[in-house]
């Protein structure tokens, strides 16, 4: 039975052909995809790597690159580029199957062979060699094939890893990295076999020259297309590769048949977390559970891109009717109401106004030597967080990580400033976000049944622990029962939760993906360097820091760029300059964001750029849906992501804003927003200032 078979690599290209030409190449394949070949003629190249390799007319121009194995009717489309380019990349192209791994490979060995030379030299000058530690039949088992393992043992430092990275195979690379990261051997086949499981099981009778079969275990590398109208669903959607391709680190976490308990899922900007949490969702969705799979993250927007993404994922009526998408505070309001309304009683949602009178009126009342925002801080982070319901409680509970210590006269004080305070809004029957989300908790445990059978959480580093109350009483305890995703290097709340301390144990069941698909390197090399050497708690128990070895991408482009002004006007002149030469360059306006660090700079921002004549859209006032350049807060840059980024006013005074002084907790927090809103750019960062650069920049190597 003949077979088509789509390589990863293929949908990236397809997605930069014109229309009419991606038209052409559709009838082209269709044509495999119904093996109706009448006129289609593969060619076989001279002088190939490879003579399984063939390509095919696609127009006047471009062609297709087509791996025929011997065995079968199959054909594997690998790419898709202008002629010259096709022969050329046809030609140097190798295949071989993974002795160790059992999978396809693919290798630029042209390429391979260029750069050969030079690592030599490199390495015959270089004090020490990268892989020195580990003998040839380490690096053989753990699949590195014999043909490389001379220029492995010319790689002398991570810099020359990555400068081959991406022309060795994906699991060779993988391996490489994992041994550089500082895995043992052990560790690192652990890690890289556990990937590429399937495969590893099978590939103990795998024949090494049977290409077709490999293609069949290697789902990271191609999937097979049933026919012409499935060519047609995945095409339709090329830039949403992540539909269908993911890298094994990925697919084994979001397919893995069950995990025993809660499992966690870390990774730093960009590594595909949001992905993973989505294919998870639908995982478990398809298995027909007997009540609703909850995917639930911190706000109502960001659940409605998961809500969009999902919809492009899945196209099962009946899978999407079981996946209940909303926002944690969307659903503590759902709960909560439906008691309210079983009640019988009226409420309603606190508004600022509304607080900002409570706390006065409780100064008033107490003459409490505390400013409003403390107490309300004191509440949400320490009240409500540990649900402390007495006097008695608050007196000896842990504050960690609240700064100043506060004796036992102040701490009385504090309380009966607070119980004043929760006393009015109760009288008004008005409730903050917060108090819906612990009373949302405490009515959800109350009950006898849980309301959702699986629960997957993202942006899991900024829920506060009333919303983990609320997220555990939801689904009954056991296998596959919370699955969180989350970067506690982008926590930009205070919403310090320790899972551990909250009864959800993930010991065992967490794993950290490391490969970033969203930003060019320059980006995140740019972006670790505002975090080097801090350390950041962990989320399974808050103690124990977590890390960025071994982040990377396989990307390149444009090292950022930072522009000093003597002034405001002159900064955003220069941003408008910026933003004209990247719209001219043929970037859409919606693929531009420019964020800041307040509101007010914001709109300051937003002015100037209409003055230019430039178009614009608030993503907070209008949600970022009228057309043109999109504007917000860093804060609100979360989760999102842009071709092209502009921080704007990155200066002394106001990143980190001088308000929060010396406290450490603090200064980190905003080094994660820096790190969160530099890491929502693919292609170019752009960061001004006016006056002195903020203190959180790196330096930036010329
Ligand atoms: N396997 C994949 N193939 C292609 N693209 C991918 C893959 N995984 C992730 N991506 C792309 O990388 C980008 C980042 O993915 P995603 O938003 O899931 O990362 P994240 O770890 O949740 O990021 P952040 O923590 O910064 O919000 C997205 O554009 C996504 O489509």
């Amino acid at each position: 039975m003949p077979r088509l078979m789509l390589a990863s690599e293929f949908l990236p290209a397809y997605a930069k052909l014109d229309p009419p030409v991606r038209a052409r190449v559709q009838s082209v394949f269709g044509k495999f995809a119904e093996h109706t070949f009448a006129g289609l003629h593969l060619e076989k190249l001279q002088n190939a790597r490879d003579e399984r390799v063939r390509t095919i007319r696609i127009d006047k121009f471009w062609r297709g690159i087509v791996l025929a194995p011997a065995s079968g009717d199959q054909y594997c489309l690998i790419n898709v580029l202008p002629h010259d380019e096709a022969i050329a990349y046809a030609r140097s192209r190798l295949f071989s199957v993974n002795h160790a791994l059992g999978v396809i490979e693919m290798r630029d060995a042209e390429k391979l062979e260029l750069i050969a030379p030079a690592l030599r030299i490199q390495a015959q000058a270089a004090p020490e060699r990268l892989f020195a530690a580990f003998p040839d039949k380490d690096l053989l088992r753990l699949g590195i094939e014999p043909d490389l393992l001379p220029l492995v043992r010319d790689i002398t430092s991570e810099a020359a890893l990555q400068a081959v990275e991406r022309l060795l195979p994906q699991a060779q690379a993988d391996v490489l990295t994992a041994l550089a990261s500082g895995l043992s051997v052990e560790e690192t086949w652990a890690e890289v076999s556990a990937g590429y499981a399937e495969q590893c099981a099978a590939a103990e009778s795998v024949d090494t020259e049977d290409l077709g079969a490999a293609l069949s275990r290697s789902p990271s590398f191609a999937v097979a297309v049933a026919g012409e109208a499935e060519l047609a669903a995945i095409l339709d959607q090329p830039f949403d590769s992540w539909r269908v391709f993911l890298h094994p680190s990925q697919r084994r976490l979001a397919y893995a048949a069950s995990y025993a308990g809660p499992a966690l899922v870390t990774g730093a900007a960009g590594t595909g977390k949001t992905v993973v949490a989505l294919h998870r969702a639908v995982h478990l969705a398809r298995h027909r559970p007997a009540l609703p799979v909850l995917l639930t993250t911190f706000t109502r927007a960001l659940s409605d891109n998961l809500r969009a993404s999902l919809d492009r994922l899945e196209t099962g009526q009946e899978v999407l009717a079981t996946v209940d998408v909303q926002g944690v505070d969307q659903l503590a309001h759902a709960v909560f109401s439906e008691q309210r309304a079983s009640l019988g009683e009226h409420w309603a949602v606190a508004t600022d106004a509304d607080q900002a009178a409570a706390w006065q009126h409780a100064l008033d009342l107490t003459q409490a030597p505390f400013a409003p925002e403390f107490l309300a801080d004191e509440w949400e982070h320490v009240v409500l967080a540990q649900d402390l319901t007495t006097a008695a409680q608050y007196l000896a509970c842990s504050r960690a990580g609240r700064g100043e210590a506060l004796g036992p006269r102040q701490r009385e004080q504090v309380w009966q400033a607070i119980d004043i305070a929760a006393a009015q809004l109760r009288a008004a029957n008005k409730w903050t976000f917060l108090q819906i989300a612990a009373e949302a908790a405490r009515v959800q445990a109350g009950k006898s049944a849980p309301r959702y059978q699986h629960a997957v959480i993202d942006e899991a580093q900024d829920l506060h622990p009333a919303h983990w109350r609320l997220l555990r009483a939801c689904v009954a305890p056991g296998a596959d029962d919370l699955f969180l995703v989350g970067d506690p290097h982008q926590r930009i709340y205070r919403n310090n939760a320790s899972l551990r301390a909250l009864g959800i144990e993930v010991r065992g069941r967490s794993r950290r993906l490391t490969l970033g698909y969203r930003s060019t390197s320059e980006i995140l090399d740019f972006a670790a360097g505002i975090l080097t050497c801090r350390q950041v708690a962990d989320l399974a128990d808050g103690q124990n820091s977590d890390s960025l070895s071994g982040y990377r991408s396989l990307l390149h482009g444009r090292k950022p760029f930072t522009r000093a002004a003597a002034h405001r006007a002159e900064e955003l002149d220069a941003l408008a300059a910026q933003i004209k030469t990247w719209l001219a360059d043929g970037v859409p306006a919606a693929s531009i964001a420019v964020a800041a660090r307040t509101r007010h700079l914001v709109d300051e921002a937003a002015e100037a750029l209409r003055v230019h004549g430039l178009e614009v859209s608030t993503i907070e006032k209008d949600a970022g849906r009228q057309p043109g350049v999109r504007l917000c807060t860093m804060h609100k840059l979360k989760g999102l992501e842009f071709q092209c980024v502009a921080l704007v006013a990155i200066e002394s005074g106001v990143v980190p804003p001088t308000r929060l002084g010396a406290d450490a907790a603090d200064l980190l927090r905003e080094r994660c927003l820096l790190f969160v809103a530099a890491t929502r750019a693919r292609d170019a960062l752009y960061i001004s200032y006016s006056g002195d650069q903020s203190s959180l920049l790196p330096t930036l190597v010329a």
